[in-house]
């Protein structure tokens, strides 16, 4: 047995996740299709979660990450709470029963409609983050005649050292309000009838795997805070965001939750505050791949092509961010290697899975899985080029199930003026 990723492994030349061959799935539900592990997931979640034991905290999954209910039931019953960003996954999370206070909410704008949803739910708090939004949110109060529970996202100016589209948590970046500013927020609350100032909020961004970023970021909180206290603003919640990173070759380094949970649980335990925590990808991203088959290998002077059936409407992460992912055989290869780009079928040359890889000699036929697909994977597939959207599987130990049927060609037009 050689394992790649927890429950992801080569027996007897079969790449399994769980105990299930992904032959069988890729034969079965057809592809491409995504493919989650329950036993992945557990793991994920158990590795994250118990790193914080020291201290009172709730982790709250980035539902944005992965947002099928069936995922979210299983994060549930390990005790998950919801990290939310618009009405949509607050519907998706209480859909899977997660308990409203255990559901955070998100966004730079967020509509008046959503904040009257997620007060009418009795969500743990709002995570505001800009003026206009907390006088929005008082007046939804007043409407409602509920107190709103809120946190202000604070941008403490952090270098989170990772791609610049998904680092949050400097200045330069649209998200949260500074100190200063912040500041004034909850000094103004305290005259707004409608508000209950809660906790503190800071998101610095996405696959992080330096932590030193979030000691940084952190502690200027907790200094925050300390200021807020003194003029009798009680915080009880410690929102520390997500962005805690995944290795996406299976030879990189995996940095432990641990590590995460060494920068921050002091200071949290010196507040004596509710922790929360936000992750998404490191509890998903490895939790899941996407099963696609070579269509045509076509070969131009030096360059090979190996064309398949998942494209950038599956999976777009890579034509957004130029991002790796492992791509494996589902049937262990010989040795012999080739230099390939594996592209799909979509109208774009951008439309690139990996570009000049060493990967081994494929025929048409052959499958593969497109690996660390779990987050951000699915919840950002499209139906461009009219392309139905892909199944979502959920394998259990040795059976797998459909947890979200393949779209339709019906499905493309079901809301369209037809005829
Ligand atoms: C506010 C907030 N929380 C949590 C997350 C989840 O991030 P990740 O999947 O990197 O853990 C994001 C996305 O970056 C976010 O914007
Ligand atoms: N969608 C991004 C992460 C964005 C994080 C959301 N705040 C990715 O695939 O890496």
């Amino acid at each position: 047995m050689k394992e790649i990723f927890p429950k992801l492994y080569y027996k007897s030349k079969e790449l399994f996740f769980e105990d299930v061959p992904l032959k069988d799935v890729a034969e079965r539900e057809g592809t491409p299709t995504y493919v989650y592990s329950k036993g992945a997931l557990q793991y994920w979640f158990e590795e994250f979660d118990s790193a914080f034991n020291e201290v009172s905290h709730t982790t709250c999954f980035a539902v944005k990450s992965n947002s099928n209910i069936q995922v979210l039931k299983v994060l549930r019953e390990l005790g998950a709470g919801a990290d939310t960003v618009s009405v949509g996954e607050i519907f998706r999370a209480l859909t899977a029963g997660i308990d409203p206070k255990k559901i955070v909410f998100a966004g730079v704008g967020k509509r008046e409609d959503e904040l009257t949803y997620a007060l009418e739910r009795g969500i743990l708090m709002v995570n505001v983050e800009s003026e206009g939004e907390l006088l929005l949110l008082n007046k939804v109060g007043e409407k409602l005649k509920r107190r709103a529970p809120f946190a202000i996202r604070v941008n403490p100016d952090v270098n989170p050292k990772t791609h610049p589209y998904i680092s949050t948590g400097l200045k330069s970046a649209k998200f949260g309000v500074t100190f200063d500013r912040a500041l004034e927020l909850y000094k103004k609350a305290k005259e707004l009838r409608w508000l209950n100032p809660v906790g503190v909020h800071f998101h610095i961004g996405s696959q992080i795997t330096d932590v030193s970023a979030f000691r940084e970021a952190a502690e200027k909180v907790a200094e925050f805070v300390k200021e807020i206290r003194s003029f009798g603003i009680e915080i009880e919640y410690f929102d520390a965001g997500g962005g805690l990173g995944i290795n996406y070759h299976p030879d990189e380094r995996v940095v432990p939750a641990k590590e995460l949970a060494e920068e921050i649980v002091p200071i949290v335990k010196e507040l004596d505050c509710h922790l929360i925590l936000e992750p998404g990808r490191r509890i998903a991203g490895n939790a899941g791949v996407l099963l696609t088959r070579v269509l045509y290998v076509k070969k131009r002077e030096e360059k090979t092509f190996y064309i398949v059936d998942a494209g950038m409407n599956d999976l777009s992460r890579l034509a957004l961010y130029n991002a790796y992912h492992h791509i494996l055989p589902l049937e262990e290869k010989k040795e012999e290697t080739v230099v390939a780009d594996v592209v799909g079928p979509i109208c774009e040359t951008g439309d690139i899975l990996a570009k000049e890889r060493e990967l081994p000699v494929l025929k048409e036929g052959d499958l593969l899985a497109i690996l660390s697909a779990g987050a951000y994977g699915f919840t950002m597939a499209s139906n461009y080029n009219s392309r139905p959207r892909p199944p979502e599987v959920l394998i259990d130990g040795d059976k797998f199930r459909v947890i979200r049927e393949r779209e339709k060609l019906g499905d493309l037009i079901s809301r369209e003026e037809v005829l």
